[in-house]
């Protein structure tokens, strides 16, 4: 345990990124660019001293909140235990079989503050979920917002991009500066919107395995063009460099430029 959280005289721990959200005014704006409404499932991870929870609460239809933390569990059963609408479950989030929780729901919504340490894995189990989560807004570490946000040609364009824009829209939605959290961070967070896509819009062309093996490919060396990184999968240099051509890139093209459909479209002329 280490810093004191003056406000709440409550010991914060460091080791589950315990940065508690400070500033009342962002919890009405979260739900409001969340679009909760009294229809809607929500999911929380990692609610802490319930900063978004009593709102999420009161204005959901059903709120299911995932909290590895033993100290916070009595704090949290006292404020909100008397909510029907609500769900606190003391359990790792990465741990848990969310198949339980998830059964027969449809558009479940996703809204947290979540500890950074594990951003990339939560983000990936939410997504496994997609037939039954619709929209995910999380708050995260900015740097990481704007490289799941990036678009093509940017130079934060990564694997993880892909990673998420494969399966769904992404918008930065807006900066947090550390200020506004309890024990101050290091880092500035933003708020990210991450929207599955309906009908399995890329899915639907390529399966998710053959995506990935040419992108790890193409991103495996980010300094090297893409004619010289997918030399691992077999192809001459020549004739990757006739490919790009054929999608209108150059020969010097690199993997940040590819839009998710640009880049399904290139392993289409690859493969033949
Ligand atoms: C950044 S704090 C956010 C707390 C609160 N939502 C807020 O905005 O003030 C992250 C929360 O996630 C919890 N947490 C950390 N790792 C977790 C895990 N693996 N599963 C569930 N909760 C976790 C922490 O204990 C903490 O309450």
């Amino acid at each position: 345990m280490k810093k004191i959280n003056h406000n709440k005289n409550y010991a914060t721990k460091k080791k589950y990124g315990q940065n508690f959200l400070n500033d009342s005014s962002l919890s009405d704006k979260i739900l409001d660019v969340a679009s909760i409404n009294k229809n809607t499932e929500v999911l929380e991870i990692g609610p802490g001293l319930g900063f978004l929870t009593k709102k999420l609460i009161t204005n959901s239809k059903f709120l299911t909140s995932f909290e590895i933390d033993d100290d916070l569990i009595p704090i949290l059963k006292k404020k909100f235990g008397k909510y029907e609408n609500f769900d606190l479950v003391h359990r790792d989030f990465l741990e848990v079989d969310l198949s339980k929780f998830l059964e027969n729901k449809k558009d479940v919504k996703v809204v947290a503050n979540i500890p950074y340490y594990i951003t990339s894995p939560i983000i990936n189990k939410l997504i496994e979920y997609r037939e039954n989560i619709s929209e995910i807004y999380l708050m995260i570490q900015k740097e990481v917002a704007e490289r799941i946000s990036s678009k093509p040609h940017s130079k934060n364009m990564s694997l993880l991009t892909h990673a998420v824009q494969f399966y769904a829209e992404t918008e930065y939605l807006f900066t947090v500066p550390k200020e506004k959290f309890d024990p101050v961070p290091r880092v500035d967070s933003a708020f990210l919107g991450i929207k599955i896509l309906k009908n399995k819009k890329y899915e639907s062309q390529i399966s998710e395995e053959k995506y990935f093996k040419y992108l790890r490919e193409a991103f495996s060396n980010k300094r090297k063009s893409i004619s010289n990184n997918l030399s691992n999968l077999g192809f001459s240099k020549d004739f990757v460099k006739e490919c790009l051509k054929k999608v209108g890139k150059t020969e010097l093209s690199r993997a940040e430029e590819f839009s998710v459909q640009g880049f399904i479209d290139f392993i289409g002329i690859l493969e033949g």
